[in-house]
């Protein structure tokens, strides 16, 4: 398996090894914001949680699926005056009860975990609302419980449809008060998408391309991912599960503080010795640092350090920053070029970036 960079503006290549269409499903997330927003708001998600005072609001689901409530998590943001936890298990934490409000999310609607903790939520008695697709088992039991179900159409693969699955939420809290969403909100952040997907678009070159340029940064080396925010680390766990189900890539993320106490030391380590005289490209580490604009000002001193830091190591660094005035909007500006960037990293390996084997696999072992 070998990286080569101008496999990405072989135009005949990159439909080749793409048969599953993952460039084309993250080309259309503006639309999943659309559509989200349009079967939410059709399910009665706002009418339901308005009459609806939850003392915590508890997402359960795993995987691409999962994240939604960690991207719901922060775009409520730290001053949400109840918490918003996102649970990925077999089973409820003790303390959720009859006055939570549990929000169950599966692409499929057929996730094991998923299933079990929603039919748990409502043998406690809990609200629960549903997203899914229609006719699956998660939509059995919001129906038997008479709960709210939003039916998803769904398409693809799971993390291909991340803004499909996390719209809903966002509509949901947005009617409990726990995050302003201004009408024009869900359209301002399909635009952040669709801009995001033109200048990304495979005819656009390498040079001009930022999902290109950015795969190209990622090839060869152990990407670091830190976010300068709560938001912006979402955003870092979503880069990172990206690239390993993409590209089949490791990666880590993180948070700024928290990796200045732990992470950082990596720095230091035999994967950020490079070797600038060798022929060919070494693996390398390199720190890709996701600016939020909303940071703590002790926050920015340590990135800035940070990449100080970096730097008198000659660690390689990348950094991207984050736009738009709503939460929602600086998650799509940070999402959008990443998703692009690791589809493009598997297409310069010669990967197929929609298959994801080993999950396969080990999914049928455990049902098995
Ligand atoms: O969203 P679902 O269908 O519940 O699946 C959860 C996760 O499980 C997987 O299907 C893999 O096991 C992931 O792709 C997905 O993110």
């Amino acid at each position: 398996m070998t990286w080569e960079p101008e496999r990405l503006d072989d135009q005949h290549h990159l439909t080749e090894c793409d048969p599953g269409g993952m460039l084309r499903a993250v080309a259309g997330s503006a639309a999943q914001v659309r559509t989200g927003h349009r079967v939410a708001v059709e399910s009665g998600v706002d009418r339901l949680v308005a009459d609806v005072r939850p003392r915590a609001v508890v997402v359960v689901g795993m995987g691409g699926s999962a994240l939604a409530g960690d991207l719901l998590a922060a775009v409520c943001g730290q001053g949400a005056p109840i918490p918003v936890v996102t649970v990925r298990s077999y089973q409820l934490p003790g303390w959720v009860g009859a006055t939570d409000l549990v929000i169950a999310v599966s692409w499929s609607g057929e996730t094991g975990e998923t299933i079990s903790m929603a039919t748990e939520a409502v043998r406690r008695g809990c609200t629960l609302l549903a997203v899914g697709p229609a006719g699956s088992a998660l939509e059995a039991v919001a129906v038997q419980s008479s709960s709210v179900y939003v039916p998803i159409p769904t398409e693809g693969r799971p993390r291909a449809d991340l803004w499909l699955v996390t719209t809903p939420l966002v509509v949901a809290a947005s009617a409990l008060g726990l995050v302003r969403t201004e009408p024009t909100v869900y359209e301002r952040v399909a635009r952040v998408l669709e801009e995001v997907a033109h200048r990304c678009r495979p005819s656009s070159d390498s040079f001009l391309n930022p999902g290109k340029t950015l795969a190209m940064d990622l090839a060869e080396t152990v990407p670091m991912i830190w976010g300068s925010s709560p938001l912006a680390a979402a955003a870092a766990a979503r880069f990172a599960a990206r690239l390993n189900e993409d590209a089949k890539y490791p990666a880590l993320f993180g948070e700024l503080p928290e990796a200045g106490h732990n992470q950082v030391a990596v720095f230091d380590g035999p994967l950020a010795e490079r070797d600038i005289f060798a022929d060919t490209a070494t693996r390398t580490l390199r720190l890709v640092l996701l600016r939020d604009l909303d940071e703590h000002p002790r926050v920015t001193s340590a990135r800035e350090a940070v990449v100080r830091l970096a730097q008198d190591r000659d660690v390689l660094v990348t950094e991207l920053a984050a736009d738009g005035d709503h939460p929602l909007e600086r998650l799509a500006s940070l999402i959008g070029p990443a998703d692009f960037a690791t589809t493009y990293l598997a297409l310069g390996y010669g990967l197929d970036p929609t298959p994801v084997g080993p999950i396969t696999e080990l999914r049928a072992r455990v049902t098995h």
